[in-house]
């Protein structure tokens, strides 16, 4: 009998499956693609594994109540899965969701599921293959009975954060963990194209050679810069195929799976102004139109400049990267903190970022400043606390300076510039949104309040001609 079931044996089911046995415990495996589970026997059937043929068979061999971990496509691949086996299943069995679900998907899952008296966990999981193998950041949510019977399995096969704590933590009931894993994807998508702008600037703006940005990058890999995807880039840059640097010859359009869509949907949904991660998404759509664009660049050529000389602006891209970073996991944390008190989730905010240490992919040298200025007081946002607000001070000149060369020299800089104007608009304490009532007011009646009594509102009859019925004040 096997200790634990992993269905789906692509990369992330089968280097998980992988990491558990070498932990000592013994797994059952099962994929629709037979070649794919051939293979996966072939390369390490020696150790403590069993191929099945069937669910039926899954369930038959493993010990009770049973553990079967879905590591599939998200969505409806998910949902069909889980009709299948929902036959073979018995009380108190644990079924753990590993993909990237969407957070509705898992609170609507584990609501059913618990109704067949099915304990259910919605489980991110990050840091690709090398992490399913060595180490992920596991980040599980969902009934926490289910979590105590499981937990001894994950806290062993999870990565350890520098203090030697596993990045594993039961973070809250149904989509907790989901939202959570979504969340780390939008910053993902924020960090990586800000790392994608910091290059551009440096290719296109500075002319710099490639061994130059490798180094560049090297040099950056340290403190609240520092991290996963800063050390990645550096291999990329260095990455040579046949002599030639392979990153130039990589078409400009990029991929996405639906998780940083999920963000800002969420953001939008909340009411949080999650501008890095929305921007990052619309990038990845804006370079999907590669045939218009080819088209559009014969048309608009970029305004002639000669290239941007000088050791001190790379400092001004570093410390402009940096403080689009801060403000980009402040975004992030703010959709958190907003998603646990709209579902009534008893959730810990440090838990999460303190997951997030090792093993996944926006580990950084950020993330132990977060916890602690999360930990001094009830903070909404980081940015407020003395060492995020001083390390903002010091480095937003530089990000104004990146952003004005950019937009001289026509670089797309759409994070970066989204960074700069969120936290121009979070610093002001008077916007034009009183311009944005008025019109409002003006063509919809919807009224507005003034400064010296903000709970009272009030409608004019701008052009005389108006009526006496006004609309609801409510906010969507
Ligand atoms: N790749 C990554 O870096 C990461 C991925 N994830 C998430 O983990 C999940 C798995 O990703 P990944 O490993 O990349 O794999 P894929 O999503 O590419 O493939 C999943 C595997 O499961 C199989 N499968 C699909 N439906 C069933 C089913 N009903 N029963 C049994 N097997 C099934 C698929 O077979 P077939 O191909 O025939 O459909 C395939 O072999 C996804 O949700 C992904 O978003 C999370 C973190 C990182
Ligand atoms: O979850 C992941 C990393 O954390 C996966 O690699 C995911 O597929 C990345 O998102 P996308 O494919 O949309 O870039």
């Amino acid at each position: 009998m096997a200790q634990i079931g992993m269905v789906g044996l692509a990369v992330m089911g089968s280097n998980l499956a992988r990491n558990i046995e070498s932990k000592g415990y013994s797994v059952a495996v099962y994929d629709i693609d037979k070649d794919a589970e051939q293979r996966f026997m072939a390369a390490y059937g020696s150790g403590a594994f069993e191929a099945v043929q069937s669910l039926g068979e899954l369930a038959q061999k493993l010990e009770t109540p049973r553990m079967i971990v879905m590591m599939v496509r998200a969505g409806e691949p998910v949902d069909r899965l889980i009709e299948e086996i929902l036959p073979y299943l018995a009380e108190g069995d644990i079924l753990i969701d590993g993909g990237n679900s969407d957070f509705h998907d898992t609170r609507r899952r584990q609501k059913m599921l618990n109704e067949k008296k099915i304990r259910y966990i919605g489980m991110g999981v990050s840091g690709g293959e090398q992490g399913a193998l060595h180490g992920p950041s596991l980040m599980p949510g969902g009934d926490r009975d289910a979590w105590e019977g499981v937990k001894h399995i994950l806290t062993a096969i999870a990565a350890k954060a520098p203090d030697g704590t596993p990045c594993c933590a039961y973070l809250g009931p149904d989509g907790a963990g989901h939202l959570t894993k979504t969340v780390h994807n939008g910053i993902e998508y924020g960090e990586m194209q800000l790392i994608c702008e910091a290059y551009q600037m440096m290719c296109d703006g500075m002319g710099m050679k490639q061994e130059d940005m490798a180094e560049t990058f090297r040099t950056w890999n340290t403190g609240m810069l520092g991290g996963y995807l800063i050390s990645i880039t550096v291999d990329i840059l260095k990455y040579r195929e046949n002599g030639r640097y392979l990153l130039p010859q990589i078409l400009d359009v990029a991929g996405q799976k639906g998780t940083g869509k999920w963000t800002v949907i969420e953001a939008a949904s909340s009411g949080v102004p999650a501008t890095i991660t929305a921007e990052a998404l619309f990038a990845r759509f804006l370079s999907n139109k590669k045939e218009e664009r080819k088209r559009a660049a014969q048309l608009f050529p970029a305004p002639e400049l000669a290239a941007m000389p000088g050791a001190a602006l790379i400092e001004e891209i570093r410390s402009a990267l940096l403080a689009s970073k801060i403000i980009l996991y402040a975004q992030g944390c703010m959709i958190l903190a907003e998603g646990a008190g709209t579902y009534g989730w008893e959730f810990d905010l440090r838990t999460a970022l303190r997951l997030w240490r090792g093993g996944c992919i926006i580990r950084s040298g950020m993330l132990d400043g977060l916890i602690e200025a999360f930990g001094e007081r009830k903070l909404r946002n980081p940015m407020l606390a003395p060492e995020f607000t001083k390390r903002l001070n010091e480095a937003v000149p530089s990000l104004r300076k990146i952003v004005a060369e950019g937009a001289a020299r026509g670089i797309p800089l759409p994070a970066m510039s989204s960074a700069l104007s969120f936290f121009d608009g979070y610093r002001s304490g008077k916007l034009s949104a009183n311009l944005l009532q008025a019109q409002r007011d003006y063509f919809g009646a919807h009224g507005y309040a003034l400064e010296d009594a903000p709970d009272t509102p009030r409608h004019t009859d701008w052009t005389g001609k108006g009526g006496k019925i006004t609309s609801g004040t409510y906010n969507a």
